[in-house]
């Protein structure tokens, strides 16, 4: 732990695997984080039990991991910590169907995202513990980094605590999964939520690829080839965020040519201007009154229309199209594809 930052930071020293000795983990859903979440704490010495659906089409990749496994229903009776990590859309009624019935008191009732406690989609009863071990990454990575001897990033929030023992389990879990090697960050529900949301819906994974698709449609509508419109607005960007991630933005102004950087600080802000900005404050009002989180709920009740719309466009986009064949003919995509790591891991139901 350390005083130098505005909250607890915690790392292995802090937590202890052995607190969840005498415990069952029922881990629900074999996904992104399910699978990375039941085999990393399988491999720490916990005992774990999948909680899959009847005909789940992860059965059998679970089971040839070496798990256990059993309905979710099952797995909840069987387990006093359950770690919720079928998709956010999901959990309400896999509450309501299987784990509800189910719970004892002093349970733990965990997740990785805050969503479904935070805008009041799952209300459990007084005497459970409710925690949160949040990874900030892809599943697909908590799991590659603990094979690595590597550690995730995560946070850690406790909701409700009956048994007084809800973060000391909590930190236990998040050992077992790898986060405490990297650090785990003292957060509550409400700020995980929000910044998750924001992160992934203004930066990470929608800012990101709408200024790598606008990026590579200005160079293709003036002329240049595709293919080299895709080396420079998306290839290269992992080169560059490697080295932010490496060592912050110094490290890459310094690595780059001062051409670069020159050109980059004098036409950075102008490309992401004060309009941006000012979308980015009304996304996160968004998120924060709750408004995106309704949306996001109706659109699954209505069969997600316009997911369906913008997951199909997204595809048809031409960078893509470009990509894939381009990481077809060199060897470096092999490398770094969770897939080839991985093939046994599906993303969702209906993808
Ligand atoms: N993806 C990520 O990297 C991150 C996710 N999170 C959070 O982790 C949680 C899990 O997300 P993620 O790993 O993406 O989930 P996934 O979409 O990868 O989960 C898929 C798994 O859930 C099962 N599942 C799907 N629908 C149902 C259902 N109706 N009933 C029972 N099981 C079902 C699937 O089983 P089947 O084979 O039967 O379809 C599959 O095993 C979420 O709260 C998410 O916000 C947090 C940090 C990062
Ligand atoms: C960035 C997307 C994420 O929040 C994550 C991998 O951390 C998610 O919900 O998948
Ligand atoms: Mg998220
Ligand atoms: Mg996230």
């Amino acid at each position: 732990m350390t005083d130098e930052f505005t909250t607890e930071i915690y790392y292995d020293d802090d937590a202890d695997v052995s607190t969840l000795d005498d415990e069952t983990v029922a881990v629900l859903g074999y996904g992104s984080q399910g699978h990375a979440h039941a085999l990393n704490l399988h491999e720490s010495g916990v005992d774990v039990i999948v909680g899959l659906r009847e005909g789940s089409a992860s059965r059998d990749a679970a089971e040839a991991d070496g798990l256990t496994v059993a309905t979710p229903a099952e797995a909840v009776k069987q387990a006093g910590y359950i770690s919720v990590l079928v998709p956010d859309t999901v959990q309400a009624s896999v509450y309501e169907n299987a784990i509800e019935p189910n719970l004892e008191a002093g349970d733990t009732l965990q997740f990785a995202h805050g969503l479904n406690i935070h805008y009041g989609q799952i209300e459990p009863p007084e005497d459970v513990d409710v925690s949160m071990v949040a990874p900030k990454s892809p599943g697909h990575l908590v799991r590659r980094n603990y094979e690595n001897d590597e550690g995730t990033p995560g946070l850690l929030a406790v909701y409700q605590d009956t048994t007084g023992d809800a973060e000391k389990r909590a930190l236990a879990y998040a050992k077992a999964i790898g986060c405490t090697r990297a650090g785990v960050i003292e957060t509550n529900f409400q700020e995980e939520v929000e910044s998750d949301l924001f992160g992934e819906q203004a930066v990470l994974c929608g800012g990101v690829t709408s200024l790598v698709k606008h990026g590579y449609e200005t160079l293709v509508d003036a002329g240049y080839s595709p293919e080299i419109a895709y080396f420079e607005c998306l290839n290269e960007l992992k080169l560059i965020v490697d080295l932010m991630y490496e060592g912050g933005h110094a490290e890459m102004w310094d690595s780059v040519s001062d051409t670069a950087e020159y050109g980059g600080l004098s036409r950075g802000d102008r490309i992401v201007d004060e309009h941006v900005r000012e979308n980015m404050e009304e996304t996160l009002e968004e998120i924060q009154n709750g408004e995106f989180t309704r949306e996001w709920i109706l659109e699954n009740q209505a069969g997600r229309p316009s997911y369906t719309q913008l997951r199909q466009a997204e595809k048809n986009h031409e960078i893509e199209e470009v990509g894939a064949r381009l990481r077809d003919l060199f060897a470096w995509a092999e490398e770094d594809s969770p897939e080839e790591e991985d093939d046994s891991v599906r993303v969702q139901a209906d993808d």
